[in-house]
């Protein structure tokens, strides 16, 4: 007996030494506790700050240093900081995969596939066909412009008959929904549907229960039989499986449904699957569920938040909404909408809306990338496996390169001759192969909604609701529900959206 509790014991140590020891070189960071690591604090800090990013930022301070180095259970977790260990981890091939771990299987049913968790060529060729499609489907036709002109004409009524006390952002979510499930589907939800109201719930409470490295579901999965409901687990399972039974059943229906005529990105996923070139390991109708669910969780929270955390700035800075409408009314003809093609010719607009992004970006942490190989960043070792995190908000809010980033100035992204300068290197969509492929549809659906509801609107803060100034934390950042008043500024017309 006395042989056997030594060997176990002797395996034990073996795995705590093996497991919770920093690797020789490590980036620098606080010592974990063993098994633990540093969830423990990592959870109090995130707790107390308001956010895994500024958890995250405030162990970067203490430890000096643009690269730190965690343990989270048995996982070696890495951010990195700077600009130029930014670029090392975009550009290098070493970090083009995710992580594969529990919480990452979790999004497909213990499987990998689809495109955000995906590696190697079944990424590739799903990641490359969604971008050429989407693009295809969306972007270049006249569909996703008298789309986004629909939807927008659903809220401009709906604004228009409210006025008083409206809870913006509890709009915004099904809007940006409608926009991707029309391309992806070909049909759009009524805003009081409620399947579409439960799923974006579920999708809302799983932005904020977890965070980029997964959470304490990730470090220790076995917790989801002792707590699953405070573990996530719950949530995020149900929150998958009816997702991945409305996907299904909408697949169904099309494939009843098909003529040959290609309506949406479901009929051209499935013309592909018959093409006898096709490769099945690749292109099938499970791949196409976790596509499609891939468009939902990465498309639809970045998006709206983004959309209204641009509003709520408005709302705050009313000189710089005065600001904005003066524009709009001196570029945009009575009665019509600015398109996206005017972008360039709405210069202030457009530093609104960078600064906006700016000063709150959606998601502060991007990642997760998996070293496929022991390398190096900014000289220290990054061993194989190792989680890599980027913390763009860092470089959001670098003092060095903006002075006052604290301060919502659009006017740092002008020159004196009212051109746009500072838009490089923001990463609002990443860079390099793994680049956001929603970006084009998100800049696109953020400009055109927030110049027509300018262009429509005054927006103030609901009398005695006061606004909040903090994010709600979680994988994506939220806006903080708020309430407005809106004042038409044109009297109710059909108004004209143009198409550029
Ligand atoms: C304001 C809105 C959005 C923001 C800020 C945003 C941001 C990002 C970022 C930073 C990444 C890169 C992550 C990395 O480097 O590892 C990413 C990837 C991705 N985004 Fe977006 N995104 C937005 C909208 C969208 C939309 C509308 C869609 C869907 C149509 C979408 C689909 C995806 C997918 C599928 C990936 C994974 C790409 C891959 O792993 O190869 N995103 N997004």
């Amino acid at each position: 007996m006395i042989y056997v509790v030594t060997f176990l014991v002797a395996i034990l140590f073996a795995y705590v030494f093996k497991n919770f020891r920093r690797p020789k070189n490590f980036p620098p960071g606080p010592e974990g506790l063993k098994f633990v690591g540093n969830v423990p604090l990592i959870k109090r800090l995130s707790r107390e700050q308001g956010g895994l990013h500024l958890a995250f930022s405030s162990l970067a301070e203490q430890f000096e240093t643009s690269i730190l180095g965690l343990q989270l259970g048995s996982d070696l977790v890495v951010v990195v900081f700077s600009e130029d260990n930014l670029a090392e981890v975009h550009l290098s091939d070493v970090f083009l995969a995710r992580p594969d771990n529990f919480f990452t299987r979790l999004r497909t049913f213990g499987v990998r596939r689809g495109i955000t968790i995906t590696d190697g060529e079944v990424w590739l060729e799903q990641h490359k066909f969604a971008l050429k499609h989407l693009h295809q489907l969306g972007f270049g036709k006249v569909m996703m412009k008298s789309l986004i002109k629909e939807e927008l004409g659903h809220f401009i009524e709906l604004l228009r008959s409210e006025r008083e006390n409206i809870c913006v952002t509890k709009y915004l979510a099904p809007l940006v929904l409608n926009v991707l499930w029309t391309i992806v589907a070909g049909s759009r939800f009524s805003l009081d549907d409620p399947q579409l109201s439960r799923l974006l719930e579920l999708m809302s409470s799983r932005g904020k229960a977890f965070d980029m490295s997964g959470g304490v579901l990730n470090q220790f999965p076995w917790i989801r039989f002792f707590a699953p409901e405070k573990s996530g687990y719950k949530l995020i399972s149900s929150l998958n499986s009816q997702l991945r039974d409305f996907i299904v059943a909408e697949i169904e229906t099309h494939k009843k449904t098909r003529t040959g005529e290609i309506r949406d990105f479901i009929d051209l996923y499935l013309s592909t699957i018959d093409d006898p070139e096709t490769n099945k390991d690749i292109f099938n109708e499970d791949q196409l569920v976790a596509v499609c669910l891939d468009f939902f969780i990465a498309g639809s929270q970045t998006t709206s938040n983004t959309l209204g955390f641009a509003l709520l700035a408005m709302v705050r800075h009313p000189d710089v909404q005065t600001k904005v409408q003066r524009c709009l009314d001196d570029a945009v003809a009575p009665g019509t909408c600015p398109s996206f093609t005017e972008e360039k010719r709405l210069n202030y607009v457009s530093a609104v809306l960078l600064e906006s992004m700016r000063s709150c970006h959606v998601v502060p942490v991007t990642g997760p990338r998996r070293a496929t190989q022991t390398t190096t960043v900014g000289g220290y070792t990054i061993p194989k496996g190792t989680t890599v995190l980027m913390s763009v908000h860092s470089i959001l809010n670098d003092k060095k390169r903006w002075g006052d980033p604290e301060v919502f100035r659009p006017e740092r992204f002008l020159d004196s001759d009212g051109n746009i300068v500072n838009s490089e290197r923001l990463y609002f969509y990443g860079r390099g192969k793994r680049r956001c492929i929603g970006e084009a549809l998100a800049r696109n659906f953020i400009f055109q909604f927030f110049t027509s509801l300018l262009y429509h609107f005054e927006f103030s803060a609901t009398p005695g609701k006061t606004l909040p100034t903090t994010p709600i934390p979680g994988i994506t950042l939220s806006p903080q529900p708020y309430f407005v008043d809106v004042r038409p500024r044109h009297p109710a017309q059909t108004t004209e959206h143009r198409h550029g």
